[in-house]
């Protein structure tokens, strides 16, 4: 149990995930905007009846298979679909002692799907649309996913801090001060030397040491990579931290 919690463990998962978002992002860099996958029923010949969008309806099936395989009984999974449309696992439960606290685990994959269709995906992608919508919303699928599993990682974050200073924590909490619990949460070095990695990771990304330079599709711009972390992966899961621990009593 306790390396399960070790912070350093934990935060090598973050490391780790960084190389599986960047090269998911140069997978969906490979299309182009292809803007009428993200658009409500803009395939409704091909779907009759279905009122999202073909991305939607793409994670649906996906999350329908993977959910029987039990992939939504694991604490750091969490279904962009609601997850009542989810079947029950072909496999029996996993027994293992929880981790988290469960009634604090919250889903924040609606704000996910948000910023990565409105903004990421138009600042790596090339105008227009080239009519690859399966490549697309397969790309995007793992994209979300990776992007999804580290934001919500955070709450293996939170509950080895609070693990590790219970009474503080517990003043905190109990007196709603989500500022006090923002800043107890809060490492500064360690984002700094996130986002300096992340530069030099994206930068590197796609070179071809071969031929001396970068080989330009195979990238993505790392000023956008590390402005999504900047914006939205390290901010959202701080938001997951802080409304843990406000149900973790
Ligand atoms: C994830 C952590 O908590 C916070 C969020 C971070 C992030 O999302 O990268 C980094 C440091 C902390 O401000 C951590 O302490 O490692």
């Amino acid at each position: 149990m306790a390396q399960l919690l070790d912070l350093n463990s934990i935060r090598s998962v973050l490391v780790r995930l960084e190389d599986t978002i960047i090269f998911s992002l140069i997978e969906r860099a490979q299309f182009s905007c292809n803007a009428r996958t993200y658009q409500p029923c803009a395939f409704s010949n091909e779907l009759p009846g279905w009122q999202g969008s073909w991305l939607d309806w793409i994670l649906l099936g996906t999350e329908e298979f993977q959910a029987k395989a039990r992939r939504y009984q694991s604490p750091d999974e969490y279904p962009f679909s609601n997850p009542s449309d989810l079947p029950d696992p072909v496999l029996p439960p996993l027994e293992y002692e929880p981790v988290l606290h469960e009634p604090a685990v919250t889903n924040v994959n609606d704000k996910i799907m948000q910023f990565y269709t409105q903004e990421i995906v138009p600042s790596i992608t090339k105008p227009g649309d080239d009519l690859n919508y399966g490549s697309t919303a397969t790309r995007d699928v793992e994209t979300l996913q990776a992007v999804s599993r580290r934001v919500h990682y955070g709450m293996f974050v939170s509950e080895s801090k609070y693990r590790a200073d219970v009474d503080t924590f517990n003043t905190a909490i109990k007196a709603n001060d989500v500022k006090t619990l923002e800043s107890l949460i809060t490492k500064p070095q360690v984002e700094a030397a996130l986002l300096k990695r992340l530069e030099r990771k994206a930068r590197h990304y796609g070179q071809d040491e071969s031929q001396g330079g970068s080989m330009h599709d195979m990238k993505v711009d790392p000023e956008v990579v590390v402005r999504m972390y900047k914006d939205h992966v390290i901010p959202l899961t701080k938001v997951v931290e802080v409304e843990y621990l406000l149900k973790r009593i």
